[in-house]
């Protein structure tokens, strides 16, 4: 028997959610977005086997639906659900980057008899809409669920099933934990972001030139403040007790740093930084929520064609790439083309396939 899933907001998450679920057996994926354009193209693209024109009257049909709406969204489309006429054995789910109080009004749902299992890929982009989206987004990247106490076991069980076909790492969390730790490394880290481009627009009134000095460093601590504004309003808004709670725990931070630096504390300053780079250092790369591409830098010539004699070489020997990109400054990185990797292995693989086939020189940063 067909299963029908049916994903609410078709865009960088819902759009790639779509895309990897079509890989499941038995499973017909339909789509619906308020956006014409973006129902349009989920067509064009393919993001879904089906595109749907009233997502009320489909609802009727869905075995599962998945919500790819911004966070205040989906608590109104929850608000709604409670109307619609639905199948009893129907699963719902989201991907919102806030738990709490979406599963707060789930409960309200779980009392008309409507199962609700909150869910929350931890893989993403600055970028956002249909034209992000892709099947492999959520590859190796935590996918947490968040059901509320006493859910039926088997119903998680069938959603952890459907989901794995995104290839994302299944984990179960309380919703209230998920708040604070995502606080920590995702939703904070995009006030920071935002607030150091502030800082420069700033500074840049009385010393113009700063702008253009900003390299490597200001680019990748940065490159989260180029996210969808009003999305991050929604995250923010929904986790702003814990986001508080992070900012207050920043700014004594802060003046112990100010302290260090009013003391011109050498010793106290080094061990600031080294303790930091342990730490970063000792994260799970590639496996946790800070998943990271194994990156390669090649140092090139520059002329036409040599992109595509690299790369050549690695499909050859049959090495996988994830990501490749040009990295416009020398200044800060010795190679110039950054390939990424899904494994080490894959990595040590391409750098001796591009030592031994172009005798280009590769780096790891
Ligand atoms: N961006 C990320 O990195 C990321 C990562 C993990 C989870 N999330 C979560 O995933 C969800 C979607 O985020 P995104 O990055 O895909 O955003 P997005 O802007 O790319 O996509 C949201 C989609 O929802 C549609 N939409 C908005 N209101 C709608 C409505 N009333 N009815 C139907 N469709 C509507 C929009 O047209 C858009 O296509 C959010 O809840 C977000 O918190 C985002
Ligand atoms: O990579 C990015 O641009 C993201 O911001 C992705 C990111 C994050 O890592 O904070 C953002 C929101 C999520 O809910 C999950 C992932």
């Amino acid at each position: 028997m067909t299963r029908n899933v049916f994903v609410i907001g078709l865009g960088l998450i819902g759009g790639s959610v779509a895309l990897a679920l079509q890989k499941a057996p038995r499973t017909k994926v339909y789509g619906y977005d308020y956006h014409e354009q973006t129902r349009q193209l989920a067509s064009t693209l393919k993001v879904v086997h089906e595109v749907v024109e009233d997502p009320a009257e489909f609802a009727k049909e869905a075995d599962v639906i998945i919500f790819g709406t911004p966070v205040n969204v989906t608590l109104q489309f929850m608000e709604q659900l409670k109307s619609w006429e639905l199948k009893k054995s129907v699963i719902i789910t989201d991907t919102g980057s806030t738990k709490t109080q979406i599963m707060d009004k789930a409960k309200e749902l779980k009392e008309l008899g409507i199962t609700f299992i909150g869910g929350h890929p931890m893989a993403g982009s600055h970028k956002s809409g249909i034209t992000a989206a892709k099947p492999y987004l959520l590859e190796n990247a935590y996918y947490m669920l968040t059901p509320n106490e006493g859910e039926e076991i088997e119903k998680l069980a069938m959603l952890d099933n459907l989901l794995k076909f995104t290839l994302g790492k299944m984990v179960v969390v309380d919703a209230k934990i998920h708040d604070h730790m995502t606080a920590v490394v995702s939703h904070f880290p995009h006030i920071i972001a935002a607030s150091l481009v502030h800082q420069l627009n700033f500074e840049k009134k009385a010393y113009p030139m700063t702008s253009s000095l900003a390299a490597g460093g200001f680019r990748d601590i940065t490159r989260i403040a180029s996210s969808n504004p009003a999305l991050w309003r929604d995250i923010t808004l929904q986790n702003r007790k814990e986001l508080v709670g992070q900012l207050d725990t920043w700014l004594e931070e802060m003046n112990r740093v100010r302290q260090l630096l009013d003391n011109g504390d050498e010793k106290a300053i080094e061990a600031y930084f080294s303790d930091a780079r342990d730490v970063r250092d000792s994260l799970p790369i590639a496996n946790g929520a800070l998943y990271m591409p194994y990156d390669l830098y090649v140092d090139i010539p520059d002329y036409p064609g040599v992109i595509s004699e690299v790369t050549g070489f690695l499909a050859e020997d049959n090495i996988s790439i994830t990501n490749i990109r040009i990295v416009e400054t020398r200044v800060d990185v010795f190679g110039i083309l950054v390939i990424s990797f899904q494994t080490n292995e894959d990595r040590e693989r391409a750098a001796q396939c591009i030592a031994h086939k172009a005798k280009y020189d590769t780096y790891i940063s």
